[in-house]
């Protein structure tokens, strides 16, 4: 019995003991796992102090940009780059294409967009991922392809018949469709979405001038248009790219699910209307005789003229691209730069004031005879030699932009290794990204009052006067700096002045004005206004 206890009692301690050491071994275990949690946190988050984010292991700098999703994703991209002097390298998931370099360093910019352009294309991830939209035009091509595009394109928008077509279309689309419609909502006391206004009318706009046909998307009623719809979806399923990994897409693609079947969709939507609008305008051209020479200055007519390098007219499909880029760099562009600037000029009332001063002395400073056509009844049409004295608005824009750019963020892909003038080194294939929004509100670039909307940093000696594009790069700078900028600034300036010469703008109360995540900076809600007529208001 007692050798039976014996064995008992042996056996509990052998099992109590293996036991107790298992539980030791256990504790040990979480007590390693433990330390080695802290550890990695507490190094990660050391790291924040010199990389800017904490970096984790496999997820790298993930975590903290997921948190950011939830606040203004541009404000924090400032203050990361502001206390990281001005550039920070992304350290994005293993085995992603998430990894980059964000700089806002003007001394960065002009290396890339001026110094060493060859070496920082758009690259093959840009291209490959927005081709099925863009095809090869010039916003998504790079080396010989662009620099045909661009050369054409430029002669093209420094034509006398090109300002010509612009000034005319500006005066027909404002006079007939903007202020008739803005007119009508005065009328009902209703409220209007501003942005909306203008998004349709600048995509009219441009429509003309790339295709030579107008969409009508600013019509009374706003109506829905298929082929604005279809460029809308189709952009906005091209972005979702950028933040799905490039299988997964390439997969859904594949098999024509989600926002790939969409994409698909939208891009024969878009396709539709472009090849239309092309065989139409290819028998209007046959018909026409050789000393009759079409008048017409848009885009396409110009590229349909033209030959490649091999004598041969352009594709249809290299036509398509030409004027599908051309639409989507000026669609909504401008539109959202003015809808920032009407919201920056209701809270800045003095500002306004002096705007309308200068429209005023230039009205009044029209010759008696030609002064206004108001007194026969017909609207009040700034001219274009007005249009361009108008130097304060110019700089109040300028100022909204530098706040607000159209572009918050752009992108290159650097082709060799490189080291950037801040010291930031390069390899080849490294992302890097441009933060615009940043750049305007940099104390070391702007000054102590860098937040503070002061048109009058643009003015010296009572005329605008531009800053280096390295600075202020709303339109990007060197041999790609934006080709419609004279050109927006002048629809900005003719849209801006049409309608502050008539109506008082006022936001809605309390509407929340906010950016929206997108490569063009959209208020996310769009502006709620109500106008009001302006005291002395011209025709
Ligand atoms: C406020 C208005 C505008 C702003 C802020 C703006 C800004 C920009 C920016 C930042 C780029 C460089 C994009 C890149 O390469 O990634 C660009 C390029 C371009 N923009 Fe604009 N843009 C405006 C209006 C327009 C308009 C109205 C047009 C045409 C009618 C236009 C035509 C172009 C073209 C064709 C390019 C490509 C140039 C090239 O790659 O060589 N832009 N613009």
């Amino acid at each position: 019995m007692s050798s039976g206890n014996n064995t008992i009692s042996a056996a509990i301690e052998a099992v109590g003991g293996w036991g107790l050491r298992r539980l030791l071994t256990e504790i040990h275990t979480v007590e390693l796992l433990l330390a080695a949690a802290i550890f990695v946190a507490f190094h990660s988050l050391r790291q924040q102090k010199t990389q800017g984010l904490a970096v984790w292991p496999v997820v790298g700098m993930l975590p903290s940009l997921v948190l950011a999703l939830r606040q203004d994703m541009y404000e924090w991209v400032t203050e990361v780059l502001n206390l990281q002097n001005g550039t920070f390298v992304f350290k994005g998931p293993w085995f992603t294409n998430l990894h980059c370099v964000v700089t806002a360093d003007p001394r960065n910019l002009e290396f890339m967009l001026k110094t060493k352009f060859s070496s920082f294309p758009k690259g093959e991830y840009f291209r490959n991922t927005v081709r099925d939209l863009l095809g090869d035009g010039i916003f998504n091509a790079d080396d010989e392809t662009w620099r045909r595009q661009r050369k054409a394109a430029s002669l093209e928008f420094h034509s006398a018949e090109f300002r010509n077509l612009t000034a005319q279309s500006l005066v027909e689309l404002v006079h007939s469709r903007l202020l008739p419609v803005l007119e009508s909502s005065r009328r009902a006391g209703e409220t209007v979405d501003l942005q909306d206004v203008l998004l349709r009318l600048t995509f009219d706009n441009v429509s003309i001038l790339a295709f030579g046909a107008d969409p009508g998307c600013l019509s009374p009623g706003l109506p829905e248009i298929p082929f604005a719809r279809a460029f809308e979806e189709a952009t906005a399923a091209t972005i979702v790219r950028f933040v799905t990994p490039t299988g997964i897409w390439k997969a859904l693609r594949y098999l024509q699910l989600g926002t790939e079947r969409t994409l698909r969709k939208n891009i024969l939507g878009v396709d539709e209307f472009a090849y239309k609008v092309i065989s139409t305008r290819k028998k209007e051209l046959a018909l026409e005789s050789d000393e009759k020479k079409a008048p017409r200055a848009d885009l396409l007519t110009i590229f349909m003229r033209l030959r490649d390098d091999d004598g041969e007219p352009f594709s249809d499909k290299f036509l398509r691209d030409i004027c599908v880029n051309f639409i989507l760099a000026g669609r909504d562009t401008s539109s959202v730069a003015l809808a920032w600037f009407f919201w920056l000029l209701g809270r800045n009332p003095g500002v306004e004031e002096k705007i309308l001063a200068e429209i005023r002395g230039i009205i009044n400073d029209r010759e008696p005879s030609s002064s206004t056509a108001e007194k026969d009844g017909s609207p009040l049409v700034f001219r274009p030699e007005e249009v361009k004295k108008m130097e304060y608005l110019q700089a109040a824009l300028s100022e909204s932009l530098r706040l607000y750019p159209s572009v918050p963020v752009d992108h290159k892909e650097v082709v060799d290794d490189e080291v950037f003038p801040d010291g930031t080194v390069l390899k080849k294939g490294t992302k890097v990204v441009y933060a615009i929004y940043t750049m305007g509100r940099m104390e070391s670039i702007w000054g102590k009052d860098c937040r503070e909307f002061k048109p009058e940093r643009w003015i010296r000696d009572g005329r605008f006067a531009s800053e280096s594009a390295y600075k202020f790069t709303a339109f990007n700078g060197g041999p790609r700096l934006c080709l419609g900028k004279d050109f927006a600034y002048y629809q900005m300036r003719f849209v801006a002045a049409s309608i502050l010469l008539r109506y008082r703008v006022h936001v809605v109360e309390n509407h929340p004005v906010e950016p929206k995540l997108a490569l063009t900076m959209f208020m996310k809600r769009g502006l709620k206004v109500n106008l009001s007529l302006r005291e002395g208001h011209p025709n």
